[in-house]
């Protein structure tokens, strides 16, 4: 019987789906060694967590590596293909998990929510109550949203629709523009925006897209908002803007370590919403990547190519690597 070795359990539904065609293991741990010895007699590996190139070099029966979710920064793409593996992934499902996110954390920063609980508990009504005059609302605020994909465009929707906000954006190919969008490059966007939502992947050119120029433009009460991966943004000059007080305040889910060292500088600040990597994950949307890698992998088993082979980051990397392929 075919074997999937997947990172983390899966939903239920998913693991239903795939008995019977499989024998589904869950990684005893996620270290590099532990992985790679796991994935040397499995067919079609399942990731929720970075996959170490070596994983490939011993992996002989390997056929696909299926991302559960949308990043594949997870997968080291050249080591997998070299290895002739598949990769997938599982887009969009998640997408409306990590706008209602952005939106959570946009509406928590406005309102000050970290302080006012805090001081509420601690110090009674009227202290949490001081915070609310300097409250502030989303309507007619810009919002400023890098990388359109999937989950660029459920905030813009959710945004411009559900909170009367006007939405910029930037993204890789400034096309096509939906309604009530307007495109900008990433200086006029970072300037002109209330709220920066950073939702593209990481890449070459996207590591380290927020610097110290570009949060030098922003508006001196800016939120960033970070649901795209850590590297996008420099932490340090991050950090630098927070203590001198230069932007308003990040709401981030996203590190550059994961998980986030607990003497963090990050977590020293009262205007900085910290989530453990979770805006993509709700009881629905873990049912529907589940479902969607499950589906992949049956592919893979029955000999047929995974769906999500098309997905423009796959197919890239793809079309250089075989480029009579597609
Ligand atoms: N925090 C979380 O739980 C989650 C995080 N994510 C992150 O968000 C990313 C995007 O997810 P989706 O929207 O589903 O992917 P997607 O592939 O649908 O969209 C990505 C968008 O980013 C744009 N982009 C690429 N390079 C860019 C650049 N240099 N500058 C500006 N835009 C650029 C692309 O043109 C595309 O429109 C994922 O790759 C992942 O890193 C996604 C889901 C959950
Ligand atoms: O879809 C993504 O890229 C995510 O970050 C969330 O997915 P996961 O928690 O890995 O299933």
């Amino acid at each position: 019987m075919a074997r999937i070795l997947t990172t983390h359990p899966l939903h239920p539904r998913a693991s239903a789906m795939l008995a019977g065609a499989s024998e589904l293991v869950v990684a005893s741990a996620l270290d590099p060694a532990t992985l790679a010895a796991e994935a040397k007699n499995a067919d079609i590996v399942i990731v929720r967590a970075p996959l170490p190139s070596q994983l490939f070099e011993g992996a002989t029966k390997l056929r696909a590596a299926i991302r559960h979710g949308a990043g594949l920064d997870m997968i080291p793409m050249e080591a997998a293909f070299a290895a002739g593996v598949l990769v997938a992934n599982v887009p969009a499902v998640n997408a409306r998990s990590v706008a209602e996110h952005v939106m959570f954390a946009a509406l928590a920063l406005l309102r000050r929510f970290r302080v006012v609980d805090r001081d509420l508990r601690a110090k009674g009504w009227l202290a949490g109550r001081e915070h609310a005059n300097s409250n502030r609302e989303l309507a007619g605020k810009t919002i400023g949203i890098v990388g359109l994909g999937a989950v660029g465009q459920a905030v813009g929707h959710i945004a411009a629709h559900g909170f009367d906000l006007k939405v910029v954006a930037t993204t890789r190919s400034m096309q096509p523009a939906p309604e009530k969008v307007g495109f900008l490059s990433i200086d006029a966007l970072v300037e002109q925006s209330d709220i920066i939502v950073l939702c593209c992947p990481l890449t070459p050119e996207t590591r380290g897209l927020i610097n110290r120029e570009r949060i030098a433009r922003m508006k001196p009460d800016a939120l960033l908002v970070n649901v795209s991966r850590g590297p996008v943004v420099d932490d340090d000059a991050l950090i630098d803007a927070l203590q001198k007080r230069r932007i308003g305040g990040a709401a981030l889910d996203v590190f550059s370590t994961q998980p986030l060292p607990p003497d963090h500088p990050y977590f020293g600040f009262d205007n900085v919403i910290i989530t453990p990597h979770m805006a993509g994950i709700t009881e629905e949307s873990m049912m529907r990547m589940g479902l969607g890698a499950a589906g992949e992998a049956l592919l893979v088993l029955a000999n047929k190519l995974p769906v999500n082979l098309r997905n423009p980051e796959v197919v890239d990397h793809y079309r250089r690597r075989f480029p009579a392929s597609l």
